[in-house]
Parts: C-alpha cells; sequence; structure tokens
C-alpha cells in the first residue's frame, strides 16, 4: 500500500504520483458557492435512523480519528435527500486545523470552518461489502457537518475524553453505544453534488450531502483534537501532533452544487 500524508514530501500536491485519479474531473473537496448552488425542490428532506446504532471502536488510523459501526445490517441507515434507497453507516471521522481559520475540506463562499466531521455511508443494497461500494460511482454517501468554535458540546465530550486512549497510529480501543446523532446541527438543509473520498485513493465513488448548519463546540474541544492525537506511531521517536489533515477544495470541473433549500 502507498504511503501518503499531509506533510511536504507526501501531502495533498504529491498525492497524484501514486492515485492519478487525484487529477480527476470530481474530485472533493470543493469550494461551495451558495450563491451559485441550484435549488432543487424535487430535493427530499435527509432521514438518519440511528436509534439501534452500535458503535464498535474509536480508532487512529494515522490520518484521522475514526469511530466504526456495525455495518452487518441495515439498522443504522440514512435515505432521503438525493438518494435511491438507503446507505449503511460505517464510520464517522474527522478533518481539522491548528487554529479556527483553517480546517474543514469543504468551504462554503471561501470561508473554512475549524473542523469537519464525515459520516460515511455505503450502498448495502447494491454492492456486498464496503470496499467493492467504495469503488463504485453511486457507493458511497458521505455527510459532511461542519464544526464551528462556540459553546462547548456536551455529546462530543465522551469522544475527546477517549481520545487519549488513540494517541499514536494504529491505536484503536472499543467505543460502543455512542449515537452521532448527536453531533448533528438542527436543520438538516444540505447541499449535495458528486464528488470523490478526500484521501486516497480518492475514489469518485461519494455522493456527497454537506449540511448548511454547523455545529458548536468549544475552543477547549477543539484543543483536545490538536494536543492528543498524533499521526505517528509509538515506536517513532518523532512525535508530530496530528493537525491539517484536510485536503484543499478541488477544481469543480462544471459538476453542479444542488441545494435543498432557498
Ligand atoms: C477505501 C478504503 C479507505 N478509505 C475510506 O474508507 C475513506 C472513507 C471516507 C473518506 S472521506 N474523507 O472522503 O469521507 C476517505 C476515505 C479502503 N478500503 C478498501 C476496501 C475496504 C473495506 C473495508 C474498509 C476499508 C476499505
Ligand atoms: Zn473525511
Amino acid at each position: 500500500q502507498h504511503c501518503w500524508g499531509y506533510g511536504e514530501e507526501d501531502g495533498p500536491s504529491e498525492w497524484h504520483r501514486y492515485f492519478p485519479i487525484a487529477e480527476g474531473n470530481r474530485q472533493s473537496p470543493i469550494n461551495i458557492v451558495s450563491n451559485q448552488a441550484v435549488f432543487n425542490p424535487s430535493l427530499k428532506p435527509l432521514v438518519f435512523v440511528y436509534d439501534q446504532c452500535t458503535s464498535i471502536n474509536l480508532s487512529n488510523n494515522g490520518h484521522s480519528v475514526m469511530v466504526e459501526f456495525d455495518d452487518n445490517d441495515d439498522k443504522t441507515v440514512i435515505s432521503g435527500g438525493p438518494l435511491e434507497g438507503s446507505y449503511r453507516l460505517k464510520q464517522f471521522h474527522f478533518h481539522w486545523g491548528t487554529q479556527r481559520n483553517s480546517g474543514s475540506e469543504h468551504t462554503v463562499d471561501g470561508k473554512p470552518y475549524p473542523c469537519e466531521l464525515h459520516l460515511v455511508h455505503w450502498n448495502a443494497r447494491a454492492y456486498s461489502s464496503f470496499g467493492e461500494a467504495a469503488a463504485a460511482p453511486d457507493g458511497l454517501v458521505v455527510i459532511g457537518v461542519f464544526l464551528e468554535t462556540g459553546g462547548q458540546h456536551p455529546g462530543l465530550n465522551r469522544l475527546t475524553d477517549a481520545l487519549y486512549m488513540v494517541k499514536f497510529k494504529g491505536t484503536k480501543t472499543q467505543f460502543d453505544d455512542f449515537n452521532p446523532r448527536c453531533l448533528l446541527p438542527s436543520s438538516f438543509e444540505y447541499w449535495t453534488y458528486p464528488g470523490s473520498l478526500t484521501t486516497p485513493p480518492l475514489n469518485e465513488s461519494v455522493i456527497w450531502v454537506v449540511l448548511k448548519e454547523p455545529i458548536k463546540v468549544s475552543e477547549k474541544q477543539m484543543e483536545k483534537f490538536r494536543k492528543t492525537v498524533l499521526f505517528s506511531g509509538e515506536e517513532e521517536e518523532q512525535r508530530v501532533h496530528m493537525v491539517n489533515n484536510y485536503r484543499p477544495p478541488q477544481p469543480l470541473n462544471g459538476r453542479q452544487v444542488h441545494a435543498s433549500f432557498k
């Protein structure tokens, strides 16, 4: 497997060497220009069926911190919106910066947020595994949620308090009964467009659904991400904080961004 990262030598500008699709025509993230998004009245409301969700673990994969879910049946799915049928929740993870003026992957009218949450779902009706879906044009749906600094987010504390357990790349800890519904904003208004994974292998297999309303988290909670988790493994002598694990916006290449709202 080709190693890649977010540094000078192995960062987003170098990914095209091993992953030529980095220069494809439906890459993510993008800058969302709000006044160019086309209101699409046929877009349905998003439906999150997260009540029976079974989180399994919290892990540090050297690129992000991730919570994985049991996706052996349709108990945790998303449907509606631009979607045909339901998509199963596989995992969620984050991308963040060193301070409040950078960190998100998508930007809105050129404005980045300090952090962006990705809830990754796959089309279990059409494909028999996440990996198979991850390689198909309609295989994945990722819900993007912006995190903005403001008051403390109570639901996030259980996660930020567990980050010390996954300080190093390759570490994993049991993390059950976490329902990501608490990480959703009150409004489910969204922008949607056809895109890709924002990390290698950068597959062009994602229907992106980016929620307009950010959730508020405290500066202290953001600092926990920046100060606790490392890109590096326990055996490496260089300890590098996991920060700026975001890909910058990519060319729109004529894609239409639709809005669920006027
Ligand atoms: C593509 C997969 C690794 N990548 C991802 O799963 C992934 C998901 C979401 C994003 S983002 N930032 O766009 O939301 C980026 C990468 C490897 N893989 C291949 C087969 C497979 C099977 C199980 C688990 C992982 C597997
Ligand atoms: Zn992501």
